[in-house]
This record gives C-alpha cells, sequence and structure tokens, in this order.
C-alpha cells in the first residue's frame, strides 16, 4: 500500500500540487470570506463554553436567572474620591445620569439610585443618599453612619472607608456581546473619567473579564503563530544546513494549519480558551513529522541518485512508522473526547483533524516537493552529526552498563508519580488567569478588596408554598445563615431579602434604629414588603413570596477555594428548617463543579489513551509482552508530569488537563522510531547490545531535534497573557524533554533484553498458506519460528527470466522458492542440460552454502519471489535461535540427502 502511495505520489507531483493549491485556497476562504469581507473563524473565551450543554445544575440556573435576573453585571467604580462630600455627591449623581442616558443599560444601580430614610425632627425624610445634607461636620458625620448602616449599600455601592463609589450596571441585551469587542466599556470609562477627572476607574465583572480573555487569545494566536513558525525555520535550519530543506517542511506545516483552521472556521465551532491552543499543537507536531521525513529523504538521497527515486524509497521507509505514530497521536488526543468539559472535546477532535490533515499532507505534498526540487542533507561529518554520534554511543554504553539500576528507577520513578498523583488538586480561575499586572486583574483585585468581593454566587432557597419568606421563624433562619455567611474568610458580602426588610422596617418607624429587625408578625412583614419593598425587591424574592435567593458576593475566585467554600455552604444548609429546599447556583458554582469533574475524565482520558496506544504497540510488535514493554517508557514521562504536579502542588486546569494525553500520544512516536530501529539492527547483527547503540546513533539526531522542536514550540506559549496557557506551555516542554530522556536512556536499557519482531516486518513478509507445511525447509517449526526464520533472511522478487545462480560462481546463498518457478540447468559440451523445475517450497543453492562452486545455472522462468539467506545469517540464527537454526539444518540435511537420491535415480 505505501510502495502503491510512493508510485502515485512521484508519478502524479503536479497534480498533488494544484490539488493542494486549491484546497488551500478554500480553506483560506472559509477562514475569511473576501465576498462578505468577513472572518469566520470565531473566538469565544467564554466561561460557559466550559460548561456541559445541557445539566440539571445549568437549567436550574437558567431558572434562577430567569427569575431574579443574571449575576453577570458589571461594576463600574471611581476609587480616590471622598464619597461623603458636595462633590463627590455630585460626581455620582452626574455619573449615573451619563450612563441612565445609555440607551444599552437596562439598570444603573448606585448611591444616586438607593434611598436613604432618616428620622428628622419627627418627620421621616426619605430621599436617594446623594442628596443627603454634607454641608456641616455633623450633616457629614450622619451621612457616614447611614452609609455603613445600610446593608445595601455598604461595601455594595461604596467602601467602607467611603473613598469608593460604585455602579452596578445591567445590560439590556446579553452582556457579552455588547461588552464583546471593549468598544462599550471604552465609552462608559470615558464617561467616568469625563465625570471624575481625579478619580481612578476601575471596572469588573464576568462580560468584562470574557472579553479581556478572548482578546487576549487573540493577541496570543497573533504573537505566537508567527513565533513558532520563526521557530520552525530556524530548527529546520540548524537540522539540516540548508534553505531547501526549511522552505519545504515549513510550506507543508503552513498549508496543514490552513486546512486545520479552515475545517475548524466550516465546522460554525469558534475556538475557546482550550482548543486555541491547536494551532500551536499542530505546528510543533507537524514540524516533528515533517523532520522524520525530510531526514529520512537526505539519508535515502546518499545511496540513490535521483530524487524521484529517492523520495520513493524515502517515503516506503517512513510511511508506515508515520501512519502509526500519527495513529498513537491522535488516539492520544481523542481520548480527552471523555472529558466532561465541551471546550476540551472541541480541543480533542480538531487537535486529530490536525494531525490527520498534516499526516497527508506529510505523505503526499512533502515528498511531491521533494521530488520536484530536491535537497541535500547536511554531511555525516559535519561536527554536529559527529556529536551526536558520540553522545549515541555513550548513552548506549551507560544505559547497557547501568541497565538494571535504571530500569529500577524508572520503575520507581513511575510508582513515585502515580501515588503523588493522588494529591492532585484541580482549580482554576479566570480572573487569576491574566499575569498579576494586567489591567484587567488589577481593576478585579482593587475592586474585589474595597468592595465586599466581586465574585457573585447564589443561594437560592425554595418553600413551595406562597408566603413561606414572610413568616418570622424562616426568616429568622434566614438571618442565621446570612449571619454565618458573613463570617466566612471568602465572603465579601451578603444581600437578601432580610437585610431590606429590616430597613423598611427601620424607615417605617421612622428611622429608628431598634428596629433594624425583623418584624414580630407575618401580616406586618408583608405589609412592609408589599409596600416598601419596590423594585430591588424583584432580584431577591418572587411575587409568590415562595422563592428567595441570598447574593453572596466572594473574595475569591479559584474554582479550588470556591469548591471549599461551597461545600461549607452546603453541610450549613442541612441544617436549614425542613420546608425549605437550598441549592447553591451561580456560574461560578458550574464551573467549579465542572473543573472538579476534570479529575475524573483525566484519569478515564489517560487510562483510555494508555490502552489504545497499548493496543497499537502490542500488534506492532506482534507480542503483549514486547506492547508492554514499549508502553513503559511512555508511561514514565506521564507519570513524571502528575508526580511534578502533586510535589509542587499546581492544581490542574482545563488546559493543563490536556498534557498526559498529548505527551504519551507524541512521546510513543520516538519510541517506536527506537524500536522498530533497534529491530531492524538486532535482526541484522544478532547482537542486541551492539543493536541498541546502532539504534540510538541513527534515531538520537532526529528524535532531539523533533523534541527540541517539539518544546520550543510549547515554549513560545510561556509569552501568552494567560497563565493557564503559560502553565501548559511550561509544564508540556517539561514532560516532553522528560519523554526524550526516557527515549534515550530508559527505553534502550528496557529493549537491550528483549527481542522485537515489528508488525511490518511481518506485514511484508507474506510467506503464503501454512508455510510448515508447503516449504521442506520450515518443517517442524512453529508458525512464530518460521516468521522469525523468515525475517532473519530477506525476501526477494525477481523478474522473468533474471539469473538467480550461475554455474561455478563462489557464493553461499541459499534460496527457498516462495512463489514461482525456477529452473536448474547446466551447458555439457555445447548443449543445454535441463536438470529439474522447481516451484514453491524448493531449496536451491545448498551446495554453495557448504563451500563448493555453484553447480548449476538457475533461472527464473516466471516473475518469482524468494527467501535468501546465507552462511552468515544461519551463523547468527545459531546464536540467538539455536532452536530453530538446528531445525533448519536438520531439514537442509533432508533435502540435500532426497536430492541426491534423486540424481543416483536418474543416473542409474
Ligand atoms: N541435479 C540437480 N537437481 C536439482 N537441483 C540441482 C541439481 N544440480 C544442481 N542443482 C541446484 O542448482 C544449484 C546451483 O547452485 P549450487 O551448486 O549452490 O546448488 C545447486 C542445487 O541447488
Amino acid at each position: 500500500m505505501i510502495k502503491a502511495l510512493s508510485y502515485w505520489v512521484s508519478t502524479h507531483t503536479r497534480q498533488i500540487l494544484v490539488l493542494v493549491l486549491v484546497l488551500s485556497a478554500l480553506a483560506a476562504v472559509s477562514i475569511y470570506n473576501p465576498v462578505e469581507r468577513a472572518w469566520h473563524l470565531d473566538i469565544d473565551a467564554s466561561v460557559d463554553r466550559l460548561l456541559p450543554a445541557s445539566h440539571p445544575d445549568r437549567d436550574f440556573y437558567e431558572q434562577t436567572r430567569r427569575l431574579f435576573g443574571g449575576d453577570d453585571v458589571v461594576i463600574l467604580a471611581l476609587s480616590g474620591i471622598d464619597v461623603v462630600s458636595e462633590q463627590g455627591l455630585q460626581t455620582i449623581e452626574n455619573l449615573t445620569h451619563a450612563l441612565r442616558a445609555l440607551p444599552q443599560l437596562r439598570q444603573v444601580q448606585s448611591l444616586a439610585t438607593v434611598s436613604n430614610a432618616r428620622n428628622r425632627d419627627g418627620f421621616l425624610d426619605v430621599d436617594v443618599f446623594t442628596r443627603m445634607p454634607v454641608d456641616s461636620e455633623q450633616a457629614r458625620h450622619q451621612l457616614r453612619a447611614d452609609l455603613s448602616n445600610n446593608a445595601l449599600v455598604n461595601r455594595h455601592l461604596v467602601s467602607a472607608d467611603g473613598r469608593l463609589a460604585a455602579f452596578v450596571l445591567s445590560a439590556r441585551e446579553d452582556p457579552s456581546t455588547l461588552f464583546a469587542d471593549g468598544e462599550f466599556e471604552r465609552q462608559i470609562r470615558q464617561l467616568a473619567a469625563d465625570a471624575a477627572p481625579q478619580a481612578r476607574v476601575l471596572m469588573t465583572g464576568a462580560p468584562l473579564v470574557k472579553s479581556a480573555l478572548t482578546q487576549a487569545v487573540v493577541e496570543q494566536l497573533r504573537f505566537t503563530t508567527p513565533v513558532i513558525f520563526a521557530l520552525v525555520a530556524g530548527i529546520l535550519l540548524l537540522a539540516f544546513h540548508n534553505l531547501r530543506s526549511v522552505i519545504m517542511p515549513t510550506l507543508t506545516i503552513m498549508v496543514a494549519l490552513l486546512w486545520t483552521l479552515g475545517i475548524v472556521a466550516a465546522s460554525g465551532i469558534s475556538l475557546n480558551l482550550v482548543s486555541s491552543i491547536v494551532p500551536p499543537v499542530v505546528i510543533t507536531l507537524g514540524l516533528a513529522a515533517c523532520m522524520h521525513v525530510v531526514s529520512e529523504f537526505h539519508v535515502v538521497r546518499r545511496r540513490v541518485d535521483d530524487k524521484l527515486s529517492a523520495t520513493r524509497q524515502a517515503l516506503q521507509n517512513i510511511g508506515l512508522p508515520l501512519i502509526l505514530t500519527s495513529v498513537t497521536t491522535a488516539a492520544g488526543f481523542l481520548a480527552l473526547l471523555l472529558n466532561p468539559l465541551p471546550a476540551v472535546r472541541e480541543f480533542a477532535v480538531f487537535a486529530a483533524t490536525g494531525v490527520a490533515v498534516t499526516l497527508v499532507l506529510t505523505l503526499t505534498f512533502l515528498p511531491a516537493m521533494l521530488s520536484m526540487v530536491d535537497c541535500a542533507g547536511p554531511s555525516p561529518d559535519a561536527p554536529g552529526a559527529r556529536l551526536f554520534r558520540w553522545a549515541a554511543e555513550q548513552l548506549a554504553a551507560f544505559s547497557l552498563r547501568f541497565r538494571h539500576p535504571i530500569i529500577f528507577a524508572g520503575v520507581a520513578c513511575l510508582l513515585f508519580g502515580l501515588i503523588s498523583a493522588t494529591g492532585i488538586r484541580v482549580g482554576t480561575g479566570y480572573v487569576s488567569g491574566f499575569a498579576p499586572d494586567h489591567p484587567v486583574r488589577l481593576d478585579y483585585e482593587a475592586i474585589n478588596q474595597q468592595l465586599g468581593g466581586a465574585n457573585p454566587f447564589s443561594i437560592v432557597l425554595e418553600g413551595f408554598v406562597p408566603d413561606t419568606f414572610v413568616e418570622p421563624d424562616i426568616l429568622t433562619a434566614l438571618e442565621a445563615l446570612q449571619a454565618w455567611l458573613d463570617m466566612q474568610p471568602e465572603v465579601g458580602t451578603t444581600q437578601s431579602l432580610v437585610d431590606h426588610l429590616k430597613l423598611i422596617n427601620r424607615s417605617f418607624n421612622d428611622g429608628d434604629p431598634r428596629f433594624d429587625r425583623i418584624p414580630e408578625s407575618r401580616s406586618e412583614i408583608k405589609q412592609l414588603l408589599l409596600f416598601g419593598g419596590g423594585n430591588a425587591l424583584n432580584g431577591l424574592v418572587d411575587k409568590r413570596f415562595a422563592t428567595t435567593q441570598i447574593v453572596v458576593r466572594a473574595r475569591v475566585e479559584d474554582s479550588a477555594a470556591i469548591k471549599q467554600l461551597i461545600d461549607r455552604i452546603d453541610e450549613r444548609l442541612a441544617r436549614l428548617p425542613r420546608r425549605l429546599e437550598a441549592t447553591v447556583t451561580g456560574n461560578t458554582v458550574l464551573v467549579t463543579n465542572t473543573v472538579e469533574d476534570i479529575a475524573s475524565g483525566q484519569w478515564l482520558s489517560v487510562g483510555v489513551a494508555a490502552i489504545i496506544v497499548y493496543i497499537i504497540l502490542s500488534m506492532l510488535f506482534t507480542s503483549w509482552r514486547v506492547g508492554a514493554m514499549a508502553l513503559m517508557p511512555n508511561l514514565l514521562p506521564v507519570a513524571v508530569y502528575f508526580g511534578t504536579l502533586g510535589l509542587f502542588d499546581i492544581s490542574l486546569n482545563p488546559t493543563t488537563s490536556l498534557i498526559a494525553c498529548i505527551v504519551l500520544g507524541v512521546a510513543v512516536d520516538d519510541t517506536i522510531h527506537f524500536l522498530v530501529r533497534f529491530n531492524a539492527e538486532a535482526r541484522a547483527r544478532a547482537d542486541e547490545k551492539g543493536a541498541v547503540a546502532a539504534a540510538l546513533r541513527s534515531v538520537i539526531r532526529p528524535v532531539t531535534f523533533t523534541t527540541i522542536a517539539l518544546c520550543s514550540g510549547f515554549l513560545v506559549l510561556c509569552f501568552s497573557e494567560l497563565q493557564n496557557q503559560v502553565q501548559f506551555g511550561a509544564l508540556a516542554a517539561f514532560t516532553l524533554a522528560v519523554a526524550w530522556f526516557t527515549d534515550v536512556m530508559f527505553t534502550p536499557a528496557l529493549s537491550s533484553g528483549v527481542r522485537i519482531v515489528t508488525l511490518w516486518d511481518v506485514l511484508r513478509l507474506d510467506l503464503g498458506e501454512d508455510p510448515q507445511l508447503s516449504i521442506p525447509l520450515l518443517k517442524d517449526l512453529t508458525s512464530r519460528q518460521a516468521r522469525t526464520f523468515a525475517l532473519l533472511s530477506d525476501l526477494q522478487e525477481v523478474d522473468a527470466g533474471t539469473r538467480v545462480i550461475t554455474e561455478g560462481d563462489d557464493a553461499d546463498d541459499v534460496y527457498v522458492i516462495v512463489d514461482g518457478e525456477l529452473k536448474a540447468w547446466v551447458e555439457r559440451d555445447g548443449e543445454r542440460r535441463d536438470l529439474a523445475t522447481m516451484r514453491r517450497g524448493a531449496v536451491t543453492g545448498e551446495v554453495g552454502l557448504f563451500g563448493s562452486k555453484r553447480t548449476a545455472n538457475v533461472d527464473a522462468l516466471t516473475p518469482a519471489r524468494l527467501l535468501k539467506f546465507n552462511g552468515s545469517d544461519l551463523e547468527n540464527m545459531r546464536q540467538r535461535y539455536p532452536r530453530i537454526a538446528a531445525t533448519i539444518y536438520r531439514n537442509l540435511n533432508l533435502i540435500q540427502a532426497q536430492r541426491l537420491v534423486n540424481t543416483t535415480r536418474m543416473v542409474q
């Protein structure tokens, strides 16, 4: 199949190039439509994408949102002003007016919209806070007291020290869309700056964080893509020392990226926070694949004169390993489909698509270019090449000498990794995802500190019966719960129906502080709420007083911290009166719960990826035992990765949860390359120890360069604005470096005691049906032994008319006819005499093996396949597989004896 492909590619170069051009144009149009002048590749970094599309918790949250309005408000704050002053209050009032004039906003809450009830000379004086008198020290003192006594404004709309005023903005339409491009935010900031030129303007809220995340992702793609490409070119130049060998792979990778993004755009799914790392992944993996192809081409080109046959040969050598390594890499990605997060699943599909596209291009487009343009590799005597050879020798010697300690250390690492992995925490923060000096984070933290927390969620209490929440004992339970919540260190502020009720009660009682409590009777409560509640109540209790919510604003944002808080709250909620059902909900809560699922999803994905890789390796090496051995060096880096997380207390987040599967899928490539080469060398040398050195020598260069390429590709992500991308980049590079180390130390140590037969050797060798029965030389061998014998020999194809043996030659090759027809003949006295016609199973050339000159000519009558071996092959076999060798020698004797009998019979 690969052979057919290699011929097809080398004879259809032009067609391939044209097809690639056309498809690339299509991909480009799918990404950017020049007619509509619109980009179709969307980026949506919103938290929503991390949530399962449909889930009971999510449905509940949506229901709550419909009932009480969303928690995705934007908070605008003026910091560094004196709220309790003529000028301060005027500024707040002016800005509130300006904001209210904006048609995009549904509601603006500020000190200019919340009323204060005050008993003045026996009269109830109700007016908004900004209208309170501040003309005397006493008046200002009074206002300060009012502000701090009012649970609805204190640390919601004004900071405790009175130096910050907040404006809570609710959008008319979907706030995420409204704030998406940052234009509306700029407009608001401008209004604020105009209203209070001396103040520091702060803004925060989920819609802003989301838009900043999206912008950071766009920035990152804009920055990392060219940087990684520059790096790719640099590494290729370093590895291959010539320009053509740089341009062709780079072009291939560019096309692969273009196609992948074209497919993403055509799918209509936007890139999210996690899948935005698909481009760097596709580029770096593409580089690794291209390097293997070009390296192989260089090696073959040194032996073969014309570029066309060199391409063909290189493709034949590298085709199958390339397909297999792509399959294992894709398997690693696809195992991530088991992750509960849609964002991660989308990454899995797009990354696997990228691998498939890259495979197609490295098998067609790249060879097509190579066969047209040609390029030379670095000289094998270049200092770099010599250095690699030297390193390979040293490593091989070391790993053979310390074989047992190395294996022991590897197993110890594996166990250690697994043990410390049990302590891994999961967690993610969106704001803390930004660098500490990022404006989004600075504003968030300033507001978080000066007001009561900036991360809202709610506790929904359902009584199911109308008027549940006008009953004094129920409201007292609510008050106690709220007091408990306020004591939790993670909680900034809380707001509930009780706060309102107490305020109304007080203002209806002439502002008397003694009435700052829940009234005693049900009817009184209901009356107060109905008459004094107003709009503000809509967000806290439903019209039937059957469902209410306590809005909690947390100071923490990291999902691990939120999780702890929620767990504690859940315990406390169990102590509420039986009639109430309480649920903690909110965007933060949903994200936290899903992120918690990452851990279980992670084990499942890694487990499945490992099983798939194990099955592929076992098939490849036709043995479960060898498969297990080949899997070991790949589990090791994963174990080290988990161990590192556990040891340094790094929490797993949606992005870093990809690493284990990616590394498993990628690291196995190097193991396959090493073991395949080791297998070939072991076969040729009949010496596993020598084969280790030889195999290392030939793979260390490509494996090292691909690792350098992969690591530097991932390290570029460390320049991202987003901390989780930085963490991903650093950890992925680290783990791949560990994988490299394992492959040059642990794999050689492990394999030096194992005999390997690779699948493609077996595939290539088709001995026909029942070789042991139909080929006398293989008589009494088991099928595995027969295959081993065949693998130690050479399978040759000859055309009709080929002279296989010439009389009188000195040669010791023996041929077994697998299929076809051969004729032995001699020429005596100018006359041709036919000796025998031989078919499947016959052996010829055995006389030469035992030291005599060839006794006859042997020609192929038809195209034939011959299994060829010689004295040194048999000697190899005698050392490595004495049993097989003994049987073969015996069979050879039998065949010779039979031939003698036949010849004697002819003479008689
Ligand atoms: N009389 C014969 N009948 C069948 N095979 C023969 C005969 N003579 C020679 N051959 C085969 O022809 C081969 C020529 O090379 P060898 O002498 O190495 O081994 C020889 C035998 O395998």
